[in-house]
């Protein structure tokens, strides 16, 4: 794939309530095959609409009133809250043998071959793959690790995640985040990845778009754009995120 054929096209998207409240205003995007694209800015400023239309996930009540999205590859999404991602009443290796064995069109005992191969891909203990457990009895990163895999079993070109790691603590973010990355590099697929977590865009994207009030306002290569970002509230964003202490030099003193 080149530049001239991107994996996503994104051409002056507009997205508003039935009752014509404007929520998205002429949001375009390319994706490179295997790129990251990062969406930052506001709570409410559209990023996860954005995303949703890509994958024609719209809530009810909204709908796409202009533009054109238009992908070269599967899509598939990981959301912010994994055990609300999960059906409670079925375990969680059943429940990503059903995502294989539709997604992939295999029979149901290469299906479960699969799911456990994802399992051990995601690195979640050997213990799941010998006992039937519910979502409930795995800890958040490990249902998120479940996720991953359920997105992955679609093998997609294109893996939308939407502030995938912001139910998640500190600790168990930075693995999960580890993970995304390591398979991006494996698997070659490419990422929109929306937070509102300037550390973490950085870290898992090469461009950035900052979006507010539903509009793109800035865009760009990740390290330019945070060193010598041109909009205002791009620069706010920026000198709002709280420094650490220089901690070797509070240690001199
Ligand atoms: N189902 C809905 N019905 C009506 N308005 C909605 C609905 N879902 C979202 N909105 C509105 O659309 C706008 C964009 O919401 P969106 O969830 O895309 O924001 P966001 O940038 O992802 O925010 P956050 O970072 O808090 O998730 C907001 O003003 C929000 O209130």
């Amino acid at each position: 794939m080149n530049a001239m054929n991107p994996i996503l096209e994104v051409e002056n998207l507009s997205l508003a309530t039935r009752s014509n409240h404007k929520l998205v205003t002429d949001v375009s995007l390319k994706v490179e095959a295997g790129e990251s694209i990062g969406l930052v800015g506001e709570s409410g400023s559209g990023k996860s609409l954005t995303l949703r239309s890509i994958i024609g996930l719209l809530p009810s009540g909204i709908e796409q009133v202009g533009g054109n999205i238009r992908s070269n590859g599967r899509c598939a999404m990981i959301f912010q809250d994994p055990i609300r991602a999960l059906d409670p009443l079925c375990p969680v290796v059943r429940q990503l043998a059903e995502v294989v064995y539709y997604r992939q069109k295999v029979s149901r005992k290469v299906a479960r071959t699969i799911a456990l191969e994802l399992l051990e891909m995601l690195g979640l203990p050997d213990s799941l793959k010998h006992t039937d457990r519910y979502p409930r009895q795995l800890s958040g990163g490990q249902c998120q690790r479940i996720v991953i895999a359920m997105a992955l079993a679609c093998k997609p070109g294109i893996l939308l995640c939407d502030e995938p790691t912001t139910a998640l603590d500190v600790t168990v973010q930075r693995q999960i985040l580890d993970v995304i990355s390591r398979l991006q590099k494996e698997l070659g697929f490419a990422m929109v990845f929306v937070t509102h977590n300037l550390a973490v865009a950085s870290s898992m994207c090469s461009k950035l778009c900052v979006m507010k009030e539903g509009r793109i306002i800035e865009r760009g290569d990740t390290l330019p754009l945070l060193q010598n970002p041109q909009n205002p509230y791009t620069q706010l964003l920026i000198s709002s995120v709280l420094p650490l202490p220089d901690l070797e030099r509070s240690a001199d003193l």
